[in-house]
């Protein structure tokens, strides 16, 4: 299994009152697959795939991914994990506005062992003769395929993604997800995706809800739909 998340737990302290927001989360992807965390808001879906992505600590319980017991990691390994292995993509793309594409892109390139060449990433994204633009010359669909790329120049094995199409329209959003698809074909990269949007999930092999910090249901789709016919 390349990733396998099993009882993970992790509250918060604020002032006195004590919040336990995964409450023994279990979870299972295999390497290639599309996974898609379904779950209303608060329910802990970016608090777990923080933890797995290890840009959080849990509680308690284990994530291993690809052999790797992520949770034991200290934090200078964390680090190297998190570096080395994992692509991230928000809902806002946080790119760094005074830099062009192709060097927000570099930036990644440069802290990766093994990197992609950025040209042949911004190229399969479709923004090559973007290259030399600020991120505010670009629409809001096209930052979401520039910090797409720089997740994935590193050729991560694993690409988290926290509500990726939750800030552009349908059109769009239909084009992003047609974007990870291929990724996830071309590259084989084991994606992880939260959305608030239940449409989605037909692109996934599996589906997780959460709800209350739990995994309460768990859906195998024996086939995918192509993003371009998902419909909302
Ligand atoms: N650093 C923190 N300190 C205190 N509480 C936190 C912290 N991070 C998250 N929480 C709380 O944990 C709960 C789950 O948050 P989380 O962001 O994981 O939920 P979510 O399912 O991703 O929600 P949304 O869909 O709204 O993004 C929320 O109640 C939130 O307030």
């Amino acid at each position: 299994m390349f990733i396998e998340v099993t009882g993970l737990k992790k509250g918060y302290t604020t002032g006195e009152v004590r919040t336990e927001v995964l409450k023994g989360v279990d979870l299972q992807l295999e390497k290639g697959e599309i996974g898609v965390i379904l779950g209303p808001s608060g329910s802990g879906k970016s608090t777990l795939v923080n933890i797995i992505g290890g840009v959080d600590r849990s509680d308690g319980g284990s994530v291993m991914v690809d052999g790797t017991t992520v949770t034991s990691l200290k934090d200078v390994e964390l680090t190297e994990y998190r570096r080395e292995n994992i692509g991230f993509v928000f809902q806002f793309y946080n790119l760094v506005p005074n830099l062009t594409v192709g060097e927000n892109i570099e930036v990644c390139a440069n802290i990766s062992t093994a990197p992609l060449d950025v040209d042949q990433v911004l190229a399969s994204v479709g923004l090559l003769d973007k290259k030399d633009r600020f991120p505010r010359e670009l629409s809001g669909g096209e930052q979401q395929r520039v910090s797409i790329a720089r997740a994935i120049v590193k050729n991560p094995k694993l690409l988290l993604c926290d509500e990726p199409t939750g800030a552009v329209d349908f059109e769009t959003s239909r084009s992003i997800l047609a974007l990870l698809q291929r990724i996830n074909t071309d590259f084989g990269t084991t994606i992880l995706m939260i959305t608030h949007n239940t449409a989605i999930s037909g692109m996934a092999n599996t589906v997780f809800r959460l709800r209350s910090g739990a995994v309460v249901e768990r859906v195998r789709n024996k086939e995918t739909l192509p993003a371009e016919r998902i419909e909302w």
